[in-house]
């Protein structure tokens, strides 16, 4: 298994599930899981899988990254069987946004040669825009529904921040701290 390739993905294809049983299966996913919280994982023989969970799937659309799984956020589970993890933050509240920059800047300086990815989506003091981040090791691209096709918080909306990262000795503890000292 690659690590940094299971930890990369946004799905996996588990084939010839025919020469194991269901519990060297559920091994393996648990391993996968370990690694990368929120991937989506499909299940074959003969890799026969269904084309529209690969095809379209617009892996690096803003689609995909608003679509942060909730249950991998709130997911407080530590196990892991390698250095590679991924950590969820969610968290409500607005973002300084000189505070987030910098936070982001030095974490890319610091870290980015561990985080295989990042994504996020995020509210920002004094905007109603939606602003929403993705990255891979050091480059980080952030729009926000003032720019692309990401709708605004809604009026009434609880913001809720959610960011996953995923790469390799990644602080959980640290990293959701740093990120609240961001918020206002
Ligand atoms: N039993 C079983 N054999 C499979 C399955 N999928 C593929 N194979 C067989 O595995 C062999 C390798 O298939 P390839 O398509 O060449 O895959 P590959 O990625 O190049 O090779 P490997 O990953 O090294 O197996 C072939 O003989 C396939 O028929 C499966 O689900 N079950």
């Amino acid at each position: 298994m690659s690590l940094e390739q299971i930890a990369f993905a946004d799905r996996i294809i588990l084939n010839k599930l025919d020469l194991v049983s269901a519990d060297q299966k559920e091994a393996v996913i648990k391993r996968i899981k370990a690694i990368n919280k929120p991937v989506q994982i499909l299940e074959a023989i003969q890799a026969r899988v269904d084309l529209d969970q690969l095809l379209g799937i617009g892996a690096f659309s803003l689609d995909r990254v608003l679509a942060v799984e909730p249950d991998f956020l709130e997911d407080k589970e530590h196990e892991h069987d390698s250095s590679i993890t991924s950590v969820g933050i969610t968290c409500e509240g607005a973002c300084d946004p000189d505070k987030l920059n910098a936070w982001l800047r030095r974490l890319l300086t610091e870290k980015g040669a561990d985080l295989f990815r990042s994504k996020g989506v995020l509210a920002m003091a004094g905007s109603d825009d939606r602003h929403v981040f993705q990255g891979v090791h050091m480059l980080l691209q952030m729009t926000s529904s003032a720019y692309d096709d990401v709708a605004p918080w809604a009026p009434g909306e609880k913001r809720v921040n959610k960011l996953v990262f995923i790469g390799r000795n990644l602080d959980r503890t640290d990293l959701t701290s740093s990120f609240k000292a961001c918020l206002v």
